[in-house]
């Protein structure tokens, strides 16, 4: 086959030169919006000396100024000379052989690394056949990663831990640790812990960037028809970044994935069955990333869309392989956390290889999910905020953000509803604080209030639409009553320390020892008041065993003894298990002096959950 194109080089360029390009099909970027949370781009390398030497010319050629390319396959006629059959592919973004790495790390990856800082989930993919440049092109977007996260230009301060580690088949090893196996676990919160796996605490590019060395070197790699040192594994550099000022959020995280190399059956043919099944686990694993990073990004095309029929459609089948597993943060439905992902589709542009990188530019497009006009202006709902518009979104900001209220043009300058839901919690909460007197406890509160919404507002899609908008004013009375909040409309004019009452949540200052009943109480503690400590009996003690009311004790005794006014006995309001959550242990009991009590808390009542969470 070989022979034959290069027998047929002439005549093949020539075919090429005369061939007319049609207009990019439709679906191509051109002509509609592509989501905004994936970007799917190819990169074509250039032709290398052995392949130019053998005499092969181009098969995969850019279009100027556009993000299609043609690619020509050379085919031989039953009767006749050969003729050229094309096709052309369109992504997001297509790179030619000039392009340099730094040029796509500028357009394409740059933007992942604050997304990241802020909290947010973040992935890159390379990729593409075996010897199409994918790790060629990710071993230069670690050391621009390491450039950015260590040059000092992002706001704030993190903690950068790295952690690198090879897929093969099942099996994970840790190349920041001599190749230790590692297993993939899912913890009882349902998250992915690489269990073994050594981090390491990153506070230098030069630091970074060799650890990115010893980890290259100790990839696996053996020889394919294509490529004397290919990787038959699927090597993933995870950066968590750890933002110290709030530790009660999720970390952000940035992966950078190095893909195995896809092989066309004809390559395999000399394998061994070792080989064979290696080439098969790869070749499976590959295929459910794809319907990963589709279903995704059709979940998130839709995400305005309040037609429910068409969400049923989108599947994302990530337990099916240990590649997704690993990467669950990125694909889990159920996740709060926003992600963003980018797809470089390496290609290898020369006339012997063309068959795969017609399948590596097809598994492109497959993943371009272009926004369905539904997902445009969905009819305004006040309960839904995925229908809300900027306008819509400001105006809730103001009226439902708490004392004092959230600056919205802080909060969300262009963003709508559905986008200030994709926003990661330490984002959201940043920009809160940036209106004065706004706490980070209000911006935490707030940001739970509004998830809230949404999720109440998701599971009444479920329900009779019919139903939905008509308002149950007992159910409406009765959810009042869900909150700690004083019933009384004028409450909120009144210091909260005149109108303590049983069942009120505060915050305290640290008490004096700070451990009660196993519960370390450092920083700020909650507590909720049950009653006056005089009005407690005789015998009663609280957490440390001390004497709840010890006037009333004296006074039997003595017939004098000190004031209990102005003592509380309180529960304690301890975080649950779900991020944001807590309980009320009504039975580890404190005293704390009304001195003591800092600010009223507001808490409501989650039935789905069984949890209390902070509202404004
Ligand atoms: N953009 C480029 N410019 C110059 N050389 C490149 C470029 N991309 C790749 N190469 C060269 O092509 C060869 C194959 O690249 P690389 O090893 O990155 O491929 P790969 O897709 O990771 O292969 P495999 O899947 O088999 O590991 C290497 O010699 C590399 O230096």
């Amino acid at each position: 086959m070989e022979q034959f194109l290069i027998d047929n080089a002439d005549r093949y360029r020539n075919l090429v030169k005369a061939f007319k390009p049609t207009p990019a099909k439709k679906g191509g970027v051109e002509t509609s919006a592509a989501s905004p949370y994936i970007t799917v781009c190819a990169r074509i390398r250039p032709m290398l000396e052995d392949e130019l030497a053998q005499g092969f010319p181009e098969g995969v050629i850019p279009r100027a100024q556009s993000s299609t390319a043609d690619l020509h396959e050379l085919r031989q006629k039953v009767r006749g000379p050969p003729v050229i059959n094309s096709s052309d592919y369109t992504v997001d973004k297509l790179f030619d052989s000039n392009a340099t790495t730094a040029q796509i790390y500028e357009t394409v990856v740059q933007p992942l690394v604050p997304w990241a800082w802020a909290g947010g989930v973040a992935t890159s993919f390379a990729y593409g056949q075996t010897g199409s440049g994918k790790t060629f092109t990710v071993s230069g977007l670690e050391r621009h990663v390491a450039e950015t996260l260590m040059d000092g230009s992002l706001e704030g301060e993190r903690k950068v831990h790295l952690c690198i580690i090879e897929l093969a088949g099942q099996t994970a090893f840790d190349l920041l640790n001599n190749r230790k196996q590692i297993s993939i676990l899912e913890d009882s919160f349902g998250n992915t812990q690489l269990a073994g796996a050594v981090e390491h605490h990153i506070t230098t590019k030069a630091s970074m960037t060799d650890l990115i060395e010893t980890a290259a070197a100790l990839r696996q790699t053996r020889a394919t028809l294509k490529n004397d040192t290919s990787s038959r594994s699927h090597a993933i550099c995870r950066i968590r970044i750890e933002n110290p000022a709030s530790s009660a959020d999720d970390d952000g995280l940035l992966y950078l994935v190095d893909l195995a190399g896809s092989e066309a059956a004809r390559d395999r043919a000399a394998h061994d069955a070792s080989r064979m099944k290696e080439a098969r686990e790869i070749n499976t694993s590959l295929s459910v990333l794809k319907d990963c990073i589709r279903g995704r990004a059709l979940l998130d095309a839709d995400k305005g869309n309040t037609k429910t029929k068409k969400k049923a459609a989108a599947y994302v089948p990530f337990r099916q392989s240990t590649l997704t597993k690993t990467l669950k943060h990125l694909f889990d439905p159920a996740s709060r956390r926003g992600g963003k992902t980018v797809v470089v589709a390496c290609v290898n542009p020369c006339l012997a290889d063309v068959g795969a990188s017609k399948n590596t530019l097809r598994y492109a497009e497959l993943l371009r999910v272009v926004v369905p006009k539904a997902a445009a202006p969905a009819r305004y709902d006040a309960a839904v905020p995925a229908t809300w518009s900027n306008a819509d979104l400001r105006r809730w900001i103001e009226g439902n953000s708490g004392t004092p209220p959230v600056d919205a043009s802080m909060l969300a300058p262009r963003e709508t509803g559905p986008q200030l839901l994709r926003l990661p919690a330490p984002e959201f909460v940043a920009r809160c604080l940036k209106t004065v007197g706004v706490s980070p406890e209000q911006a935490q509160a707030f940001q739970a209030k509004l998830w809230r919404l949404h999720s109440d507002s998701r599971a009444a899609k479920a329900d009779d639409a019919a139903d939905s908008n008509i308002i149950n004013t007992e159910d409406a009375r009765i959810a009042k009553f869900d909150s700690s909040a004083d019933p009384e409309p004028d409450a909120a004019s009144i210091p909260f320390t005149e109108r303590i009452r049983p069942g009120m949540v505060v915050s305290i200052v640290p008490l004096a020892g700070g451990v009660f009943g196993g519960y370390a109480l450092s920083g700020k503690s909650y507590v909720l008041v049950l009653c006056p400590a005089a009005a407690v009996g005789a015998r009663v003690r609280d957490l440390l065993g001390e004497q709840v009311n010890p006037g009333r004790d004296m006074d039997a005794e003595t017939g004098s003894g000190r004031s209990t006014a102005d003592r509380y006995l309180c529960a304690l309001v301890t975080p649950g298990f779900m991020a944001g959550s807590y309980g009320v242990n009504l039975w580890r009991q404190c005293v704390v002096a009304l001195d003591q009590m800092e600010a009223e808390v507001l808490m409501e009542y989650d039935a789905a959950t069984r949890y209390y969470y902070m509202t404004v």
